[in-house]
């Protein structure tokens, strides 16, 4: 995760200047998904690359200790280890970014990562995720309990009330969207915010993080946010310090292409253990 940002006081002006062109941002955005066309032996690197920054994430209304630990175990260990070994990536230390879970179900992932030695951050959607509309005693409450729970990062989701009406300030990474919208991540919304991270890091010196989530299952899709950061934003926003995809089953089918790359065949999902 990238550090703190120290913020700066909000200058309106400087915002109400920013102007869009929409024709020129979907056509950017095209550019960038057309660019995608990475040799074999490289695009089995960057899907590994991928995985690094994928915060795993399981948000449902059902979420138990168990699929949590699955999770946390997948996690730990997102791709078979006789296909990291053919890469001879199996003593590089992949893992995903972090795992990401509600508040309630933080205990049980820092519990499972815990039991298995493991490191990896876990991250928390506090602050009345999705709609974010609850006060903000709750919500400081909330972020509270998560983190002495042992979250490491909270994805707050905005105020949009606030937001709306103008009274918003800066934050250490950004994301696009809570996953439970009719439209999440798009690339051209990704263009216009990765810009502003751009601009704000030209006048204050400050890195902000980028994190696109909701609907990203594809590990084509992912080759795609990485393209889009490395050209937008350069090679240091390729690392999970900066960069994070949110996605719940992008995972498997980055294994399954990865599975491919390695043996030539396509495998079923239940080829690929997942949480
Ligand atoms: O923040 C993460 C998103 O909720 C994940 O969305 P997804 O389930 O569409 O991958």
């Amino acid at each position: 995760m990238s550090a703190r940002n120290p913020g700066m006081p909000l200058d309106l002006a400087w915002v109400s200047k920013v102007r869009v062109n929409t024709q020129a941002v979907l056509k950017r955005a095209q550019q960038i998904q057309g660019r995608n066309k990475n040799k074999k032996q490289w695009q089995a690197a960057w899907l590994l690359r991928a995985v690094t920054c994928i915060d795993l994430t399981t948000l449902a209304g059902d979420d138990t200790p168990g699929n949590v630990h699955r999770l946390c175990m997948k996690a730990t260990q997102p791709v078979r280890y006789d296909l990291l070994k053919s890469m001879d990536m199996q003593d590089k230390g992949v893992t995903t970014a972090a795992v990401c879970v509600y508040p309630s179900r933080v205990a049980d992932a820092v519990k499972s990562l815990k039991a298995a030695n493991s490191s990896l951050p876990v991250a928390s959607v506090a602050t009345g995720f999705p709609a974010g509309q609850t006060s903000l005693k709750t919500r400081l409450e909330e972020v509270r309990m998560a983190v002495e729970d042992g979250a490491m990062e909270i994805d707050i989701v905005i105020n949009r009330t606030l937001a709306l009406t103008g009274q918003w300030e800066g934050s250490d990474f950004i994301k696009t969207s809570t996953g439970k919208e009719s439209v999440n991540a798009t690339y051209p919304v990704a263009i216009v915010m990765v810009r502003a991270i751009r601009d704000y890091f030209l006048k204050t010196g400050h890195k902000v993080g980028f994190k696109p989530a909701g609907g990203i299952r594809t590990a084509k899709e992912s080759l795609v946010w990485l393209t889009l950061m490395k050209e937008e934003l350069g090679d240091e926003w390729l690392s999970p310090r900066l960069f994070r995809l949110g996605a719940s089953s992008l995972l498997a089918d980055i294994e399954r292409q990865i599975y491919h790359h390695v043996t030539g065949r396509y495998a079923a999902y239940h080829q690929m253990p997942m949480a």
